[in-house]
């Protein structure tokens, strides 16, 4: 199993692809021969059993850990050896199974942050000349912030209404200035979300965006997922325990167990796959859904 797969099949460029990626921790194979491509509008999930290799996935695609084997592409660009905020720059965003905001700061800067953050860094920036560039643009920021310049207090105001339409859409803006920490669990998920927003990506990455909430925040944030990828464009691909959630809203399933690739296709393919209810879903699964698809 290492074709790249994407549901859309060769419309557009791929914005993300993985080919053929091996990851190994001592003698455990976290990860082997793993593949995908998402494009534009592509919505995939990503599923598997507890240790099956999902979140290493997600820490190989945006560079925490580097592939032993393989090669991933962001916008074309080869990868692999480049530090998560270069890949984040190339248009690849995600959130965490553990949540991970500041938690002190507001949930207005907390997006803020990722929208300066964004404006901070050419994409490109990865040379020595590029990298002085970026130390004296640092330096000038840095006057300009404490003499509070008309450019510097324009560039707030622009940043703050950016991070202010992203808290509409996550549906947030009573919590504007509201310390991230005495957010609700499902809210923090849902600025998390927001946060990695603010780097303008063009692939979302979701770490189980639905843990902890209750039945109603899950199913508003089914349709809030869709909408996220038609309204910014995006390909978007979700690791997530909850199958209504998954089969609900994605296009096209990968399944991971112990690390390897043992099926993907569309939902009702992957759920009646005899592999998939053995490593996961279980025969109770079945028994709950009226047998196989
Ligand atoms: N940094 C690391 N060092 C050693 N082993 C690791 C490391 N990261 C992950 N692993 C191991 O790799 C395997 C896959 O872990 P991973 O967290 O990717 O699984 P997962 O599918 O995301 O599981 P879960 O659904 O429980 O989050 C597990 O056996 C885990 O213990």
């Amino acid at each position: 199993m290492s074709a790249a797969v994407s549901v859309t099949g060769g419309a557009q460029a791929p914005l993300l692809q993985a080919d053929g990626v091996s990851i190994q921790f001592g003698g455990l194979k976290a990860l082997t021969d793993f593949s995908l491509t998402i494009r534009q509008g592509d919505l995939l999930g990503l599923i598997g059993p507890n240790g099956a290799g999902k979140s290493t996935a997600f820490n190989v695609l945006t560079g925490v850990y580097q592939p032993t084997r393989g090669d991933v592409h962001v916008g074309g660009q080869r990868v692999n050896g480049l530090k998560p905020h270069q890949i984040n720059h190339l248009g690849l965003a995600r959130t965490f199974q553990n949540i991970r905001l500041f938690r002190a700061l507001t949930a207005l800067d907390n997006v803020k942050v990722a929208c300066r953050a964004q404006g901070a860094l050419h994409p490109h920036v990865l040379g020595v000349g590029a990298k002085m560039k970026n130390a004296l643009g640092n330096y000038r920021d840095w006057w300009r912030a404490l003499l509070l310049t008309p450019g510097f207090q324009a560039e707030e105001r622009e940043l703050t209404r950016q991070a202010e339409h992203l808290l509409e859409v996550m549906g947030l803006s009573h919590r504007r200035d509201e310390e991230a920490r005495n957010l609700p669990y499902g809210e923090q998920r849902r600025l998390e979300i927001a946060r990695a927003l603010g780097t303008k990506p063009k692939v979302l990455l979701l770490d189980e965006p639905a843990a902890g909430m209750n039945t109603r925040e899950k199913a508003d944030l089914m349709v809030l997922i869709r909408k996220l990828r038609d309204d910014f464009q995006l390909g978007v691909l979700v690791i997530e325990h909850d199958m209504k959630l998954v089969m609900g809203i994605c296009e096209h399933i990968t399944v991971l167990d112990h690390g390897e690739t043992i099926a993907r296709g569309a939902p009702a393919q992957v759920r009646s796959d005899r592999k998939v209810i053995e490593a996961y879903l279980g025969d109770s699964y079945l028994e709950s859904h009226g047998g196989a698809a």
